[in-house]
């Protein structure tokens, strides 16, 4: 199956109003696992019903490989059903009538499958999803990871190239949805499927996923690779949505934090031009007892602990620095309490650039990663 195609893509559902996809251009690899992911609103159920044929783009044009699926340009539409496409909506609607055999075959009859191939193929999905044990029982008496399972099986019988699936776990309590996540990731390396994922759960993308597509009102942010986003985000929206507890994010400025950030910034790296703000991840936010035991190279501040969060795996500690409260995660027992006073650094690799536009400063990734400059 090739990648599929979108160019140009607007999807505008009332005429004057803003539109839900705005010229989106974005390829999706064959064989990928592709998650499109954004808050609420920001237009992947859209893009995905469009994929499918279910909406057609205003403006724009899907192909897949060289087969043109939309283009209003040339008047082109191929309907939902010749698209060879398996949907998985995150309400699932299972036929209430048929059983789960049923169900699951469903998909084969209306492509005149024979009975004993529709019931070896339904036989084979079931077990994939481990629902197997359920396959005379109705979807009433299943729970709703069952129906969810059962879902996911009538779509795999009838093995489309390309998976398209809008949110399938929404309805599932965490273990489930952890489980549900493993099983999935195992679907795709196993049938080799391109699969599309609708999800506004950024763990959830970061751990299925071969490729992430951040979308937010209507516009496509970037797409790459979970752990080169999650470690370059593109612009300070993907870097505030990716990531929990998210970024630290400190708006550039003269005084306070955002001052030592920045002559720090400058003292690193030459001819940077002006930051909107700088970033730097929970994680690498450390902490210190005395400024001996930070790195020569690192930026480092005084910090006052405000709160330290145990979770068990981790402890989440918060901080007023200078005068900007941050969070830093450790794996580590910080062993502080309210109102001590610690240094807290980051490498200079671990800080986040972005210009007053907030696209990434490039200029700042490319001095970070050569011969680091010694700061006095
Ligand atoms: N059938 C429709 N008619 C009019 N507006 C719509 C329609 N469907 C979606 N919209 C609007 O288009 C925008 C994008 O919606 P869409 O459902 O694609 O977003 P989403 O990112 O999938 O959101 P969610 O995560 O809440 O499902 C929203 O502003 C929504 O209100």
């Amino acid at each position: 199956m090739p990648a599929i195609h979108l160019s140009g893509v607007v999807k505008t559902y009332v005429s004057g109003a803003r539109p839900a996809v705005r010229d989106l251009d974005l390829t999706i690899p064959d064989g990928s696992f592709t998650c499109l992911l954004g808050p609420s609103g920001c237009g992947k159920t859209t893009t995905l019903r469009m994929i499918a044929g279910l909406e057609q783009p205003t403006r724009g044009e899907i192909r897949v490989g060289d087969r043109v699926l939309d283009s209003v340009e040339r008047g082109v539409y191929v309907p939902p059903e010749k698209r060879d496409m398996g949907l998985v909506f995150q309400n699932y609607a299972l036929w209430p009538h048929l059983t789960v055999q049923g169900n699951t075959e469903f998909g084969l009859r209306m492509r005149k499958v024979p009975a004993e191939r529709r019931k070896a193929r339904a036989k084979e999905a079931l077990e994939k999803v481990h629902v197997a044990d359920c396959m005379d029982r109705y979807p009433s008496q299943l729970s709703g990871g069952q129906q969810q399972r059962v879902a996911l099986a009538r779509m795999l019988a009838v093995d489309p190239d390309v998976l398209l699936l809008d949110e399938p776990l929404s309805n599932l309590d965490a273990r489930l949805r952890l489980e549900m996540r493993a099983e999935l990731k195992r679907i795709h390396d196993e049938t080799g499927a391109t699969v599309v994922f609708v999800t506004h759960d950024q763990m959830e993308a970061m751990t299925m996923a071969t490729h992430i597509a951040v979308m937010s009102e209507g516009e496509l942010q970037q797409v790459a690779p979970p752990m080169e986003m999650y470690e370059r985000p593109g612009n300070r929206f993907v870097a505030g949505f990716v990531g929990s507890p998210p970024m630290n994010i400190v708006p550039a400025g003269e005084s306070g934090l955002a001052g030592s950030l920045l002559r720090y910034a400058e003292k690193r790296a030459d001819g940077l031009g002006t930051p909107g703000c700088v970033g730097v991840r929970p994680e690498a936010l450390k902490l210190a007892a005395s400024q001996d035991e930070v790195p020569d190279t690192a930026w480092s501040d005084e910090a006052v602990v405000e709160a330290v969060l145990p979770t068990g795996a981790s402890w989440t500690v918060q901080l007023r620095v200078l005068d900007t409260e941050m969070f830093a995660v450790t794996h580590e027992d910080p062993e502080a309490a309210p109102g001590d006073r610690l240094r807290c650094w980051a490498r200079p690799g671990r800080l986040h650039l972005f210009a007053e536009d907030g696209a990434r400063m490039s200029a700042w990734d490319d001095a970070t990663t050569t011969t680091p400059k010694v700061v006095s």
